[in-house]
């Protein structure tokens, strides 16, 4: 076997032995502040250590991440895929592996074309219209908008997917919902190191933890026992409706029971429940928090983004042409770029591979090498913040939330990596977000809506930070999740 060269491969120093450079990685106050430092001095490929010594590279290179991300040589860590199992259930798409997962994504995907999402515009409409009166009334006070945008994301993933507002999933769910979501919203070194050693455990011995009496656990698979609950129930009315030959059309469990070409078992359908809510929830919200925060810090561009958004309604506010609204669809891009919900993410090597690389990188030796020898087992982290922050890709000033950079022609192409404006926010290659139209198209809607309506400023207190927990989330200086803006009606 040939020998690994990642820990040849130059990098930051170590701040210590138990936690490595994790605690800079993912605890800084601002996310980034070490990460996008050291790509500058490090450059695209670089070394970090991880918890207990062990040695991880960081890659932003585009054609080592397009390899990482479709070759299939690299899969989840075994941390990330027993979390995959308490949180989402072994029948989620995301739970399964190689032919299993390729052929429930194909019979999942006729719910997520472009046709099928268009339909959510009502729904998306209605709830944006809902959020924009509550925002309305607050007349130019501070307030905190993540509590309304997660409850309004929620209500559209309820209603798009299951057709029924999201009361009828019974309070407990929703309860459970708030502290699953709550949990998710922080991230500690215990947690962090708790990944690490469970990372050394067998597989089978992770699993067991899930039985494990504690709050988190018990949230957990209270998740997984009201997903199962209600996602029968709604399966249930839905074959019962479509028995007596009332409509079922219009959400996404109805199109894949009873309308698509060759309907999906019930059981299949039902396995997706916790995964859609949770990945279609925050994930959405997290990155109209940001974009709304962006607004807020840029009055001369909203105002320009209110204008397009108003010539585009005209006369005729049933009918708005999202996709081409410039000025909206460059906005939508930049937020997803300086914004990525999963900034970075770990795959383990399943075989002894050679990453190529479009660029050489250094190794302690001083030499230069253009392809890394990994060993299975070993880990490699997706910079994706960093790439997106590449300045041969993105323009000089790609640290900078500047929109008109992609329809000045700043932002060049190059290998697509991402299914979406080359960004890699919903991922890439067979493990791509299977919802990415949802959330550009439930943008697009929420954006209209709120913007034309709702001009955002920024209160003289109260400054927005960005970390990461699970995802990337606004934050106070004390890394509590909110994000203080001052709104007010403009009609
Ligand atoms: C801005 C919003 C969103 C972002 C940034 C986002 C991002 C992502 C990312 C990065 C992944 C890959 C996770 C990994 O493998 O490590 C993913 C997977 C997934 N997402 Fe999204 N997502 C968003 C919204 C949605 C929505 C609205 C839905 C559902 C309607 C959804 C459904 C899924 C599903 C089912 C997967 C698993 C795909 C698979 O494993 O094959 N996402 N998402």
């Amino acid at each position: 076997r040939t020998r690994s060269t990642i820990k040849n491969i130059v990098g930051p120093p170590s701040p210590s032995w138990i936690f490595g450079n994790m605690l800079q990685l993912m605890l800084s106050p601002q996310y980034g502040t070490y990460e996008f430092e050291w790509s500058k001095v490090y450059g695209s490929v670089y070394r970090i250590k991880g918890c207990l010594g062990r040695d991880r590279i960081m890659v932003s290179d585009p054609i080592a991440l397009q390899y990482i991300l479709n070759s299939g040589m690299f899969g989840f860590s075994s941390t990330v895929q027993a979390l995959i199992h308490w949180l989402f259930g072994p029948r989620s798409v995301m739970a399964l592996n190689d032919v299993d997962h390729k052929q429930l994504r194909a019979a999942l995907n006729p719910a997520f074309t472009a046709a099928a999402v268009r339909q959510c515009q009502p729904v998306f409409v209605r709830i944006a219209q809902s959020l924009t009166e509550q925002l309305d009334n607050c007349n130019e006070l501070a307030i905190d908008i993540c509590p309304l945008l997660s409850g309004a994301t929620l209500k559209s993933i309820t209603e798009v997917v299951f057709g029924c507002p999201v009361e009828d999933l019974g309070a407990d769910f929703i309860e459970n919902n708030t502290r699953i979501v709550h949990f998710t919203s922080t991230r500690s070194a215990s947690q962090i190191l708790f990944d690490a050693i469970g990372a050394r455990l067998p597989v089978w011995l992770l699993k067991q933890a899930g039985h494990l009496p504690t709050k988190i656990f018990s949230a957990l698979r209270a998740q997984l026992y009201f997903a199962d609950r209600e996602g029968w129930r709604v399966v249930r009315a839905k074959t019962e409706a479509a028995q007596q030959g009332l409509e079922t059309e219009g959400d996404l469990y109805g199109m894949l029971l009873v309308n698509a070409e060759k309907p999906l078992p019930a059981a299949d359908i039902v396995g997706q429940t916790s995964l859609i809510m949770i990945a279609g929830q925050d994930t959405t919200g997290n990155t109209l928090l940001f974009a709304l925060v962006e607004l807020a810090r840029n009055p001369q561009f909203q105002d320009r983004l209110r204008a397009e958004i108003h010539a585009a309604i005209g006369t005729d506010p049933t009918n708005i042409p999202y996709d081409s609204m410039p000025l909206l669809n460059a906005f939508i891009k930049e937020t997803l770029r300086m914004y990525p919900t999963e900034p970075v993410t770990d795959r383990i090597a399943s075989e002894d591979v050679v990453l190529p690389l479009s660029e050489s990188v250094a190794t302690t030796a001083g030499e230069h090498i253009n392809q890394i020898h990994i060993r299975k087992g070993e880990m490699v982290t997706l910079a994706i913040a960093s790439y997106q922050r590449m300045a041969s890709r993105w323009g000089a000033d790609a640290d900078v939330f500047r929109p008109t950079r992609w329809l000045d022609g700043t932002v060049s192409q190059g290998e697509a990596v991402g299914p979406y404006a080359n960004l890699l926010s919903f991922l890439g290659g067979p493990r791509a977000c299977l919802g990415w139209r949802f959330a550009v198209f439930e943008m697009q809607v929420f954006l209209c809506e709120l913007v034309g309506k709702v001009s955002f400023s920024l209160p003289a207190e109260h400054a927005v930070q960005v970390k990461i927990a699970t995802t990337l989330m606004p934050t106070n200086a004390r890394g509590e999740k909110c994000a203080f803006l001052c709104v007010k009606g403009v009609l």
